[in-house]
């Protein structure tokens, strides 16, 4: 599908021909003269306000590159990525982690909690740079983690959470911010169907006024989603 034909009125995020090349054995000594692996190529997409979309696609198929592009971790080779009438490439680096820790929302299925923190303090911990007071912080991450289920484990510390409740804490921490993209990478991986199942509660039930992007092999998962944008060999399956 073309850019144009793939572009609404009510875009948040918009792909036009994207293309993600990563060097392979560079090294100082052969600078530039590594092999060229294109991981994504030519993708266009646009993805709306409220929408909640499906990434899917076997291993390979590009899929993490992608969504590290939508989350602004990694802009592209060529082509443009436009986040709210934003062009995310032109961006410095300090410019596009600020956009990102203002607009998106991330949740690996590597949790990247904070061992030395409780699941309040790791839900809490995006606020800080915000400026937020303690008081407040407190408050939100509780209200978040309730909304996740969680309330009765607040103090607790990550490695006394199962995976899966480690796994809500990171969505807990993703939705507090109240970002417009939520950007989920695998969030059911690892999960049982009904540990799943509440992860993509507590991602999905909060969507009114924001974007979900979740690439998955899982089909319970790609089944939760509006639509789902199929990847083969770094270009979209038509
Ligand atoms: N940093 C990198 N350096 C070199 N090649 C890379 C790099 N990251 C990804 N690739 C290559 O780009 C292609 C797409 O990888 P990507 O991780 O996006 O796929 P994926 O669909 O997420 O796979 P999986 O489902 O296994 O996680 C693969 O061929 C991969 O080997």
């Amino acid at each position: 599908m073309g850019a144009a034909a793939d572009r609404s009125e009510r875009s948040l995020v918009t792909c036009d021909d994207i293309t993600r090349m990563y060097q392979q054995n560079e090294s100082r000594f052969s600078r530039g003269g590594g092999n060229t692996v294109t991981a994504i190529e030519d993708i266009s997409l646009s993805i709306d306000t409220a929408e909640v979309v499906g990434i899917a696609g076997p291993s390979g198929s590009g899929k993490s590159t992608l969504m590290h592009i939508l989350a602004a971790l990694d802009t592209p080779t060529s082509g443009t990525i436009e986040f709210g009438g934003t062009d995310i490439a032109a961006l410095s680096d300090r410019e596009r982690t600020k956009f990102r820790m203002e607009t998106v929302g991330l949740v690996f299925q590597r949790f990247y909690l904070l061992q030395s923190l409780s699941a309040r303090g790791n839900v809490a911990l995006p606020l800080v740079e915000r400026g937020v007071s303690r008081r407040e912080r407190r408050q939100r991450a509780e209200t978040m983690l309730e909304r996740v289920g969680l309330d009765d484990r607040v103090d607790h510390r990550p490695r006394s959470l199962s995976g899966g409740e480690q796994q809500r804490v990171a969505v807990a921490r993703a939705l507090v911010t109240d970002p417009a993209l939520i950007v989920a990478d695998e969030p059911t991986g690892e999960l049982d169907t009904e540990t799943g199942k509440r992860v993509l509660d507590a991602l999905i039930e909060t969507t009114e006024d924001r974007a979900v992007v979740i690439a998955s092999h899982d089909r319970r998962a790609l089944d939760r989603t509006d639509r789902v944008i199929e990847l083969l060999d770094g270009g979209r399956r038509e």
